[in-house]
């Protein structure tokens, strides 16, 4: 295929349009159309994560505190993609998260909200308006995994006046429950015979595990079918993990790979460290099998040392975060376009996949990532306002919000200095990060289906129909490259319109 891109008649290969001495971003560029000779069905995102991790579905949850724990990894690695939960927190919680994440299972409400006997309306009231769900499990001592006592739902409380009543003279105790081990179509089929609108999980000592909602049975049945999961040889989803490079984290490293963490992530904002090889080579040592994500870079120089230190995968991006103030405070970074294009040209030559990390804001970025030489990309903000993500809901401005905040910001520093600097009081803190919001998404059910059958649509119209062949395209020249103006950019968002609403799908 001859585009004449070379020439610039039309449009530029990557190559010129990346060696002006610019730092582009995704934005700044647009990628011309090809010929499309395929439907979009035909397109295939998989992809690879690491040298020996194949991925279904090219999306990878970033490990940030409210980004990744066990039910985002779980959901992830359900959709096809993987989830890297993060590491502020102690070792043993966050063995516990991978353990948990690998035992999920899809449908199943794992935490369902649980209260005790002698709890009050009041704190149902408190659980619907954060979390909200309006059916409360009562146990014996309000925990999952303790005796089930009875059943809250908004029928048994709506005209109750006083809200200090206890939950135990409001609650229904007609249950129907299933054993625990039930598979999800033997669950769904009783509930839906069942009339009712929950149906708690139970061991035969009466112990309740886990719950399924009527509500979640419908909205399955309308989510786009799930595909196969991303699995290990252990036949459990695939869940990773990052850890930093302190001598502490040769432990921790050991607990999770105990647990039977898949991969890890050495999670630093510039990897080209001697600390970073050091613990890459620890690791080799220890874990021949494990692979490991080093990073983050930007440039061809220090992908190669990664690579060289033993790098199984890369991850690209500094200061293109949406919560990222590093450019700002340390004046060091690269604008995320040219970094996964830099660093991809010599990750591809070595045999090593590149994970594009940080500022993905739509399904358009995604495209332009995988097409510069991305095999996978990272995210935080696109995920963050998911029902998957930790944290609560809560309402500013009539918007319903969840809380999102960078890794280096001052409040996430503040939580896991302990677990970092080892109670070490003594080190300033410069915070690299902010703490923020961002807007209710949905489940990533949902968000990430959708997300990617528009980004096969990208592919379609370029005329590629894998990342490969896109990546194979780029560097023969087959891909053409233009870079936007100010006016060319905001021309290709929506404009002139008095008022507008925007719904991805
Ligand atoms: N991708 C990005 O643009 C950025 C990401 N972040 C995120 O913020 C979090 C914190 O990042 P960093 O501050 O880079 O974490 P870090 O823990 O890797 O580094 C913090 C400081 O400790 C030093 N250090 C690391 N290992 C050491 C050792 N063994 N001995 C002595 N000193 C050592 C580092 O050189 C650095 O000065 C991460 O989650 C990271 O992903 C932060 C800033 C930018
Ligand atoms: O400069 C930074 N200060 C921080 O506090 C911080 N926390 C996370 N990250 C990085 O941002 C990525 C997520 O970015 P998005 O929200 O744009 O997806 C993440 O995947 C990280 O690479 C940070 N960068
Ligand atoms: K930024």
């Amino acid at each position: 295929m001859d585009n004449g891109y070379g020439g610039g008649a039309d449009g530029y290969t990557a190559s010129r349009v990346m060696g002006q001495g610019y730092s582009y971003t995704y934005d700044d560029i647009i990628l011309l159309p090809g010929y499309i000779d395929f439907p979009t069905e035909e397109v295939q995102l998989s992809t690879r994560l690491t040298k020996n991790i194949s991925l279904r579905t090219p999306c990878v949850s970033s490990p940030m505190d409210t980004v990744t724990e066990a039910q985002m990894a779980a959901a992830m690695a359900v959709q096809g993609g993987i989830g890297i939960v993060h590491y502020n927190m102690g070792l043993q919680e966050q063995a516990h998260l991978i353990s948990k994440a690998k035992t999920f299972r899809a449908g199943f409400v794992s935490e369902p909200a649980c209260l005790k006997p002698s709890d009050t309306i009041a704190q149902v009231d408190q659980i619907k308006l954060s979390k909200g769900f309006s059916s409360v499990l009562i146990t014996e001592n309000g925990q999952i995994g303790s005796k089930l006592l009875g059943i809250v739902t908004s029928r048994d409380i709506d005209f109750v006046s006083d809200r200090f009543t206890e939950v135990r003279d409001v609650m229904s105790m007609d249950l129907v429950t299933a054993p625990e081990g039930c598979t999800y179509e033997d669950a769904s089929n009783s509930l839906i015979s069942s009339k009712k609108s929950l149906l708690p999980i139970v061991r035969e000592t009466g112990e309740v595990v886990e719950l399924l909602c009527r509500t979640d049975i419908k909205q399955q049945r309308d989510f786009p079918a799930l595909g196969t999961p991303s699995l290990g040889s252990d036949g459990k989803i695939l869940v990773g993990a990052a850890i930093g490079t302190r001598e502490g984290d040769k432990k921790r490293l050991e607990m999770l790979v105990n647990v039977g963490v898949n991969v890890v992530v050495l999670d630093s904002s510039q990897g080209d460290s001697i600390y970073q090889r050091e613990m890459l080579a620890f690791s080799k040592r220890a874990y021949p099998e494990l692979d490991v994500i080093a990073g983050n870079v930007v440039t061809s120089y220090q992908a190669r040392n990664l690579i060289e230190a033993g790098a199984d995968g890369l991850r690209v991006g500094m200061g293109s975060g949406s919560i990222c103030t590093t450019q700002e405070v340390c004046a060091v970074g690269r604008g995320q376009a040219t970094a996964v294009y830099k660093t991809a040209g010599i990750a591809k030559q070595m045999g090593v996949p590149v994970i594009a990390d940080g500022g993905i804001a739509n399904s358009g970025h995604i495209v332009k990532a995988l097409v510069l030489g991305a095999s996978t990309v990272m995210m935080g903000s696109f995920l963050a306002g998911t029902a998957e993500a930790p944290g609560d809901y809560f309402f500013q401005d009539g918007r319903r919000l969840k809380k999102y905040r960078g890794m280096g910001s001052l409040e996430a520093m503040t939580k896991g200095s302990d677990v970092r600097y080892l109670g070490d009081k003594s080190k300033l803190k410069i915070a690299q990060g902010v703490s923020g919001a961002v807007a209710d998404k949905g489940s990533v059910m949902k968000l990430i289906p959708y997300t990617m059958h528009a980004v096969k649509q990208g592919f379609q119209d370029l005329g590629f129909r894998s990342i490969e062949a896109a990546h194979d395209g780029l560097a023969q020249g087959q891909i053409g490259l233009e870079v936007r103006t100010g006016a060319a950019q905001a021309e290709g968002g929506v404009h002139h319109l008095v008022s507008y609403e925007k719904r991805s799908f």
